[in-house]
């Protein structure tokens, strides 16, 4: 995780080869955005803002996941037009979201030049059962995951960075916690246990073997690993990285505060310097009003439950 150094890229021989770009490859791209926070932006003054904060990349969508949630409707792709004005106003990578299953929006995001896409819960399901097969495109995905099981199997379909999912726009981090506790919890068993017991661990999680017993080796997951979901404060993003997460996507914690541009740089300060107790308090202080938040009773939907 973030203090485990270099992550090995596990690609070629032990997983599915891309028709057009080596899995390995785009794997090593996600690397680079170790150590970094991705926010979310509506637009290009927002992307200048993020990165301005010291982003790593910025993820390009309509509306951040707090007005998905507060508006209701379907949500889908982002206007390509609005994509590229975001990619001219930035230098730093751009993402962009395609619904779960769509792989058309994938293509049309490729097509237009995104770094990456992310298959995100976050949006309406285009497809209730299959996931896109992310070896049919040259650019890296990033998927979401609750669990072991998920991240691995989203690995298999050929994803090159996993975030744990959380809850997106609620402002609240416990999902997030248990997410990333789930699959660092479950690679620490995994860890500790026989060989001969592997087999039946990888059918009761639904994951494929090979990558399973990848993961036991590394002892992490063969492919980048951020949180999101929930991220509100300069705490939450170092709480995800003491926690073993390689960065941090954050989205309504910043741009529905009540100021983003100090908000965003703090949280980038507080990713940085995650283990400094006084850094983190120094940054936190006097960032005006977070985002209100969501206590996550019955009647909130969850998006992380969207898909498996
Ligand atoms: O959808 C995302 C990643 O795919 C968002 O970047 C992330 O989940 C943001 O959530 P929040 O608005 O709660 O910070």
């Amino acid at each position: 995780m973030a203090s485990t150094g270099v992550v090995t890229v596990y690609g070629e021989g032990s997983m599915t080869e891309t028709k057009q770009t080596p899995f390995s490859v785009k794997v090593g791209l996600a690397q680079m955005l170790r150590g970094g926070v991705i926010m979310d932006v509506v637009n290009a003054d927002q992307a200048r803002i993020a990165e301005e904060a010291g982003a790593c990349a910025v993820m390009a969508l309509e509306r951040v996941p707090a007005d998905i949630r507060a508006q209701g409707g379907v949500a889908r792709m982002s206007d390509p037009q609005m994509i590229k004005d975001i990619k001219s106003a930035v230098t730093i990578p751009v993402m962009a979201k395609a619904r779960i299953g769509h792989f058309v929006e994938a293509q049309i995001l490729e097509s237009i030049g995104v770094d990456y896409i992310d298959e995100s819960e976050v949006l309406t399901l285009a497809d209730e059962d299959n996931h896109i097969n992310k070896h049919n495109f040259k650019i890296p995905f990033v998927c979401g995951c609750r669990n072991l099981g998920e991240a691995l199997r989203r690995i298999r379909e050929g994803a090159a960075m996993i975030r744990t999912k959380g809850e997106a726009g609620t402002g609240n981090v416990v999902e997030a916690v248990r997410h990333v506790r789930s699959v660092n919890g479950a690679i620490r068993l995994l860890r500790n246990m026989d060989d001969d017991e592997v087999f039946a661990y990888a059918k009761k999680i639904a994951a494929p073997y090979d990558l399973v017993v990848q993961t036991k080796e590394l002892g992490r997951l063969p492919v980048v690993q951020f949180a999101a979901g929930g991220v509100a404060t300069p705490a939450d993003a170092a709480l995800m990285m003491q926690l073993g997460c390689d960065g941090v996507f954050v989205g309504s914690g910043v741009f529905k505060s009540g100021d983003p541009v100090k908000r965003g740089k703090a949280i980038v300060q507080a990713v940085t310097n995650y283990r400094d107790a006084a850094v983190l308090a120094e940054v936190s202080c006097g960032l005006g009003e977070a985002m209100v938040g969501l206590n996550l009773d019955d009647k909130v939907e969850r998006f992380a439950s969207r898909s498996e």
